[in-house]
């Protein structure tokens, strides 16, 4: 089927400049039944994160699914939801407002930084049509997942795809595929869990929380088990925990299937009737705080783990606005754009500049 082009809103610089586009999940407009309907809709209609058969998916997503989940999914973002709107947006849109900060203290010029959702708004579409009407030339695309999952990295960048599909004139691209064992990435969970130990006293054990997958996509090579594997082990190394220290799990199970184990659930209840005492968690798959996190590990969480008889539960938060966080941020960005950019002082120019001057001469 041929792709009806639309003329992009192109406006032509001889500043050719360079985009950086954020990417995160996205999140209802607000915490009713009447926001979650399209947005789940939208969410569950994607068949990177739905893999049945259409057919049969589409007659239970639209009997049951967005006639139950809805209402029951609005009132657990009312129970997060706060003065600025869904966190998981406000932190978005924060870390992307303070990375084009960073980045334009270290001097690099002719830099747009912008943020979108996979689903919901911002989307995908708007916000590279946008970058295209200020001047954009190339692209950089940060899928805000450190570990890559089909159902998260590879369908962020399925919608830039389809976005550049249909634009006559398609900016050059580069993308992010994962960053879950980036030093200074590992390094800033290092310094939010010590910052915790530091003002709260070290737990007997940390559990490591992060969302889970169907387990048939690990058997069908989906590198996802394996990337939170090693963050959780990186991690674990830097902080020198042993084995008997720390516990990876999966959280998030949706719907009947298998998915990766064990699950948080369960080992927040082994862990309670374990006698813990103290128990730190925290969610390094997530780089600021959502619905996954505070609903689901800082309250349901610490429900399971006290009414199995656990002692202190500790939730430890994601790095959101924290420094060492936007340093990583700052730091896998200018990696990747390694070559597209260049500040005054780029020795390349630098020597440019002096073979001008002496050609002059
Ligand atoms: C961290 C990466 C994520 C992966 C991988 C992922 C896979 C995945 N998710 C669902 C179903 C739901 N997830 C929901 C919320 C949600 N998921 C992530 C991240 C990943 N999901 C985030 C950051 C959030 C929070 C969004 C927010 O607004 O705060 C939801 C919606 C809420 C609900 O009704 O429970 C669903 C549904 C599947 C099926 C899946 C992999 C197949
Ligand atoms: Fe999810
Ligand atoms: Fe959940």
């Amino acid at each position: 089927m041929a792709v009806p082009l639309t003329e992009p809103a192109f406006r032509h610089s001889y500043t050719s400049k360079t985009g950086v586009l954020l990417i995160n999940l996205g999140t209802p407009d607000a915490p009713t039944a009447k926001a979650l309907r399209p947005y789940l809709k939208q969410f569950l209609s994607d068949q990177r994160v739905i893999e049945i058969p259409k057919a049969l998916w589409w007659l239970i997503l639209n009997g049951i699914i967005l006639n139950l989940r809805p209402r029951k999914s609005a009132e657990k973002y009312a129970s997060i939801w706060s003065s600025e709107g869904s966190p998981l947006l406000v932190h978005t849109r924060k870390q992307s407002q303070l990375l084009a900060d960073k980045l334009a203290a270290a001097g690099l010029e002719n830099l747009v930084v912008d943020f979108a959702m996979r689903y919901g708004k911002p989307s995908v579409d708007s916000v590279l049509r946008r970058m295209r009407e200020q001047g954009v030339e190339r692209l950089l695309v940060v899928p805000l997942y450190p570990q890559y999952a089909g159902s998260s990295v590879a369908t962020a960048l399925d919608e830039v795809f389809r976005s550049l599909l249909r634009m006559r004139n398609m900016p050059e691209i580069r993308t992010v595929r994962h960053f879950h064992d980036f030093p200074p990435y590992i390094e800033a969970l290092a310094r939010q869990v010590e910052a915790h130990w530091q003002a709260n006293g070290r737990g007997d054990k940390l559990l490591m929380s992060f969302h889970g997958v169907p387990r048939f996509t690990l058997d069908k090579g989906d590198p996802y088990h394996c990337e939170c594997l090693k963050t959780g082990r990186l991690l674990a190394e830097r902080l020198q925990l042993s084995k008997e220290q720390y516990v990876v799990a999966f959280q998030s199970r949706f719907g009947k299937a298998e998915w990766l184990k064990p699950y948080t659930a369960d080992t927040l209840t082994a862990l309670a009737r374990a006698g813990t005492q103290k128990l730190d968690v925290m969610c390094p798959g997530f780089v600021g705080d959502c619905l996954e996190t505070l609903e689901e590990i800082a309250m349901e969480g610490k429900e399971i783990f006290l009414t199995n008889g656990g002692g202190e539960y500790r939730y430890i938060p994601c790095l959101n606005e924290d420094p060492n966080w936007l340093n990583a941020l700052t730091a896998l960005v200018r990696q990747h754009l390694g070559g597209w950019i260049t500040t005054p002082d780029d020795p390349v120019l630098r020597q440019q500049r002096a073979q001008d001057s002496g050609a002059k001469n």
